[in-house]
């Protein structure tokens, strides 16, 4: 594989804002990757930077191995080879359908145009709607037919900033899907930007979490879920808790729940310091980590369950009072109040030590908020 787009160091400004500072990734041909964070961290800007629609003020941006930006230069947006998609679809209201998407081909032959456009159709599945006027369309046939215009000029590279915020959950999954296979079918690169690490877990290969203008950790999904690199990633991903443990010796940490065995727990990448013998850590508990065992000693109280379907999301009490979260399979049904036997079965797990501890002990969290 080859680098197709490399940001280097990278600063912007908005005034005497830096919006974002010595931000760096690198994104290989036929790679889709995502810029995933709360409100605000400065995703867009990014991919503004990228589409040439906003100058940097330090660092630079290549395209193919050739600089696109830096702080003396910018290569105009329409000479980027860059396809866009937005969120509100940005559909011309007066071109059908097969006008919107030959939008962007004016320059090639007629037959060609025509062709590329049958081809575009067939490939988001509208062939039938290709007369149509986007008034006529359902927000998610909108939202294709704004793919196939980006598409249709065959880009380097595609940006889609929250293409699916528009759309309900239903629509929004399947689409993300859909989107991940014309893409990869067609071995587009491309960047999505949102909010919702759903859609980004389902669309992209390689996820960078940004927060206040950096990058925290640039990895697959896998890694940000079972191997954050800091307590930010930690938090934002998915959903777990962290409960207090004790190093009791080399290798050999007693938490509440049993004790760890080195196999089964590493320390979080950004917390170097080894933890000496005796020292209080934290340890990350994902809600499938704890299983139902009802002939266990591990009596916990149910404060709380949400029904999800194959699986019940148990909030419990533990006889210290820590709370934890458990997925457990729906068909074992228990009340708020009852006591469930539960243990601990985790291949591995992520310890921070304590010293450097910043978020609340015990604090339970759900990345899907904002
Ligand atoms: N034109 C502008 N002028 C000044 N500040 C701006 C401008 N556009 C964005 N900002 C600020 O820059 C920061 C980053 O904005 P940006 O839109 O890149 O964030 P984002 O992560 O994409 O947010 P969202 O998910 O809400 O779209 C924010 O603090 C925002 O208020």
């Amino acid at each position: 594989m080859s680098t197709l787009l490399k940001i280097n160091q990278i600063q912007h400004c908005y005034g005497n804002h830096k919006t974002f500072d010595d931000l760096s990734f690198d994104l290989q041909k036929g790679e889709i990757g995502c810029l995933l964070g709360p409100s605000g961290c400065g995703k867009t800007t990014v991919l503004r930077c990228i589409a040439g629609f906003e100058s940097l003020t330090a660092g630079q941006i290549s395209l193919n191995g050739v600089a696109v930006s830096d702080s003396h230069f910018s290569l105009p947006p329409e000479q980027r080879r860059i396809g866009m998609v937005f969120q509100d679809y940005a559909l011309f209201p007066h071109l059908t359908v097969a006008e919107n998407i030959g939008f962007g081909l004016h320059r090639s032959p007629t037959q060609e145009r025509k062709q590329r456009v049958i081809d575009m159709l067939k490939t988001i599945g509208l062939i039938e709607a290709a007369d149509r006027y986007p008034h006529e369309l359902s927000g998610g046939q909108q939202q294709r037919v704004a793919l196939a215009r980006a598409l249709a000029p065959r880009p380097d590279l595609l940006l889609l900033d929250e293409p699916f915020s528009n759309l309900d959950i239903t629509l929004r999954e399947r689409l993300s899907q859909e989107v991940r296979e014309i893409l990869k079918n067609q071995q587009i690169t491309a960047i999505l930007v949102t909010h919702d690490q759903g859609e980004a877990f389902s669309v992209a290969d390689m996820i960078g979490v940004m927060h206040q203008g950096k990058i925290m950790q640039w990895d697959t999904a896998y890694n940000l879920y079972h191997r954050p690199a800091n307590r930010f990633v930690a938090n934002f991903i998915g959903q777990g808790v962290f409960l207090p443990g004790k190093v009791l010796d080399l290798g050999m940490i007693e938490m509440e729940l049993g004790v760890l065995s080195k196999d089964i727990y590493h320390h979080c990448e950004s917390d170097q310091e080894i933890c000496p013998i005796g020292s209080e850590v934290e340890i990350l508990i994902r809600p499938d980590d704890i299983v139902y065992c009802p002939e266990s000693s591990t009596q916990a109280l149910i404060t709380h369950k949400a029904f999800r379907g194959a699986e019940i999301l148990y909030t419990l009490k533990l006889a210290s009072g820590m709370t934890v979260l458990s997925l457990i399979p729906s068909h074992h049904d228990h009340a708020i109040g009852e006591k469930l036997g539960i243990r601990l079965e985790a291949d591995h797990v992520v310890i921070f030590s304590k010293a450097l501890l910043t978020y609340h002990s015990n604090s339970q969290f759900s990345a899907w908020s904002e």
